[in-house]
């Protein structure tokens, strides 16, 4: 159809005239021939399993629309791509606001008389038992907005149980204002709704700070954290719900507080828990708080946001005055994992960006490795796999309560005599996320898989002994190998530098395979186990924190609690006690980059209320980095994006 022939001399050329667009589909389908390399791009033809061929007259046109096809398509994409991120956007901020208005609404007309006295202006947060809300007093709205004190208002949701409000009360009244621990300004009720009224102070979410907190952030936020919970523990009381969401950090000032003790609990002389229906104490808090109410309110105010400023010099002037003293050295700050290239004893690691298959590949690893510290087997019965050894005390009643993730093994254990090293494993689960830069790092669904996460992690006879020694008998399927805890870390914080193309390229063997090991699954170089008998890379000078952190890790992260090191003890560990050494020469802002953001004005009210509360959207890969530049962002290295 639609061809001619000439002759010309002996050749004989068909001319061919343009195929109607269904018989060019039929053609291309007869067509023996596959792209190479490139998809229908490329520049030759490949017959199947034959050689390079110059493509036919014909294909070149058909070649040069596909072409142009693709580039429409992918120009197509991104338009969408810009265009659900524009939607997402939107749909966040209509989201926000409605969940804004309906938690103003919601304390107005709950307790009117909040509203006589406070203006309430958004939502800061809000969790499983209550809405927090960001007010200021009317009477000092003639002040200029930066002078304006600022309150924290907790608005507990009415099914809340009586007794956990005047826990969380009476445990704020008595040991909150000092030591990093949230004080209160005052309590109202209006029948059975009740609200607290505390210092609000801004803080940064961990999700967004936890990868990137220099050496001396992640120390000062553990002190901080140890602080607070040696105060805490004082008084015979243990949180049971310490987790990032209930630490406000503030990486601006540096300031920390502790609060949320919605699930506290108060220990007996003898060690006993006390029951949480006893409200003996009622009366005597309520007497001792009716005194100091009027007394807080007038003079304490928020203290803390007005402290902000104050703080941030303060800590300007100190590392100035450590720097005039140390006069040199190495610098311990803002070293991140990004840095690594650049680190004078690494000087042999000028990694190439890796390919997209690396990438993947790397990812591929990784999760593998994640996999594998998650791993339960799923003939357990979550529910009866631990038992008693004790045959007399059958009973295995036991306090659960907390945040999954953050119980230790005791709790898991079912163990009724728990005491305040709970809190002391959930600071050692956060310091985990931190030098390990996996968030959340157990994430078990429930407290059978929560037990075999940490056999995982620590090793099967530790889990077991442990158990033995608290009357308590775990079933297990396999034996599990404990693993090094530092390297597991740096596994996961320098997933660049152990996945990179050279790296494995120089432990390749001559096969072409990576030799792995049995236990861990990791290739021999960089086997993880704690007992290795493999020739191992030495990591000196690439890890960014010493090694008395893993060495405070393991103490805080103890699988047997009556061996936990205490908050008390935790705080003289040498971790702490190791010298901050500024280099000389370098802008002091640019070796701490806190103190600089520090210097910086006071956020406006609505500004520090979204900060503080900013919804989390997963964007596809494309479309977030196409977001972040549509907001003028650097692409995030993140997975979730900041709307
Ligand atoms: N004083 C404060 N200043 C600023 N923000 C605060 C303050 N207190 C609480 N928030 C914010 O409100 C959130 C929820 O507060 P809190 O943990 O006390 O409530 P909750 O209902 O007990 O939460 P959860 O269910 O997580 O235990 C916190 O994560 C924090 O972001």
């Amino acid at each position: 159809m639609g061809k001619t022939s000439q002759q010309f001399g002996s050749r004989q050329v068909s001319i061919r005239e343009p195929l109607p667009s269904r018989e060019r589909e039929r053609e291309r389908a007869n067509c023996k021939y596959e792209a190479s390399g490139m998809g229908m791009l490329g520049r030759y033809c490949v017959p199947h399993g034959g050689q390079q061929v110059a493509p036919q007259p014909q294909v070149l046109p058909l070649l040069t629309q596909v072409q142009r096809v693709n580039n429409d398509l992918t120009d197509k994409l991104s338009r969408m791509a810009r265009r659900n991120t524009i939607k997402f956007r939107e749909l966040a901020a209509l989201q926000v606001h409605d969940k804004n208005a309906e938690a103003l609404q919601e304390l107005q007309t709950s307790i009117p008389e909040i509203t006589k006295i406070f203006d309430v202006h958004c939502r800061i947060g809000s969790g499983t038992f209550s809405t927090v809300l960001l007010g200021t007093l009317q009477r000092e709205r003639q002040l200029p907005e930066a002078q304006r004190r600022r309150f924290a208002i907790k608005h507990h949701n009415p099914t809340n149980h009586p007794e956990r409000i005047l826990r969380e009360l009476e445990c704020m009244f008595r040991m909150g204002g000092d030591h990093n621990v949230i004080g209160i300004n005052c309590c109202i009720r209006y029948n059975d709704n009740v609200a607290f009224v505390m210092p609000f102070m801004s803080h940064d979410r961990f999700h967004d700070v936890y990868r990137n907190l220099s050496l001396f952030e992640v120390k000062d936020y553990l002190r901080n954290l140890l602080v607070a919970l040696r105060h805490v523990h004082k008084f015979n009381v243990i949180h049971r719900d310490v987790k990032p969401s209930n630490i406000l950090y503030n990486r601006r000032t540096g300031k920390f507080l502790l609060c949320d003790f919605g699930l506290a609990q108060r220990l007996a002389e003898d060690g006993s828990l006390i029951q949480a229906s006893d409200l003996s104490g009622a009366a005597a808090l309520l007497r001792d708080m009716d005194a100091a109410q009027q007394q807080l309110l007038r003079h304490e105010g928020n203290s803390v946001q007005a402290e902000d400023e104050a703080a941030a010099h303060r800590l300007q002037a100190d590392t100035e005055r450590r720097m005039r003293a140390a006069g040199g050295g190495t610098t311990a700050f803002g070293e991140s994992n990004n840095q690594l290239q650049q680190h004078p004893q690494y000087p042999q690691q000028q990694l190439q960006e890796p390919s997209k298959k690396d990438l993947a590949a790397q990812k591929a690893d990784t999760q593998r490795l994640i996999n594998r510290l998650r791993y339960t087997n799923a003939n357990v019965d979550p529910n009866n796999y631990v038992v008693s050894t004790n045959n007399i005390r059958k009973e295995m009643h036991a306090s659960r309560a907390g945040t999954p993730g953050y119980r230790p093994p005791e709790v898991l254990l079912r163990y009724p005599h728990q005491t305040t090293a709970v809190d002391v494993w959930a600071a050692g689960v956060i310091m985990l996320s931190m030098l390990s830069s996996l968030h959340p790092f157990f994430k078990a669904p429930n407290d059978c898989a929560a037990l075999s996460e940490i056999m995982n992690l620590f090793g099967d006879v530790q889990v077991r002994k442990t158990a033995f020694m608290l009357d308590r008998l775990v079933l297990i399927t396999q034996k599990v190998a404990a693993l090094d805890l530092r390297r597991v870390c740096m596994r996961f914080r320098y997933a660049n530098h152990f996945l990179s193309p050279e790296i494995q390229r120089r432990h390749r063997r001559a096969d072409g395979n990576m030799e792995l090991c049995r236990h861990c699954e990791q290739a021999t170089f960089n086997c993880i186990c704690k007992h290795s008998s493999h020739q191992l890379e030495t990591y000196e000078g690439l890890d960014m924190f010493p090694h008395h952190a893993y060495d405070l890790l393991g103490r805080l992260l103890e699988v047997n609690p009556q061996k936990r090191i205490s908050a008390e003890e935790a705080l003289k560990h040498p971790f702490f006690i190791e010298h901050h050494r500024i280099v000389s020469g370098v802008p002091l802002t640019h070796q701490m980059p806190a103190a600089a953001a520090a210097l910086r004005s006071r956020e406006s009210l609505q500004g520090a209320g979204s900060r503080t509360l900013t919804p989390y959207i997963s964007y596809p890969p494309g479309v977030k980095q196409l977001s972040n530049m549509e907001a003028g962002h650097r692409p995030a290295a993140t997975s979730t994006t900041n709307v």
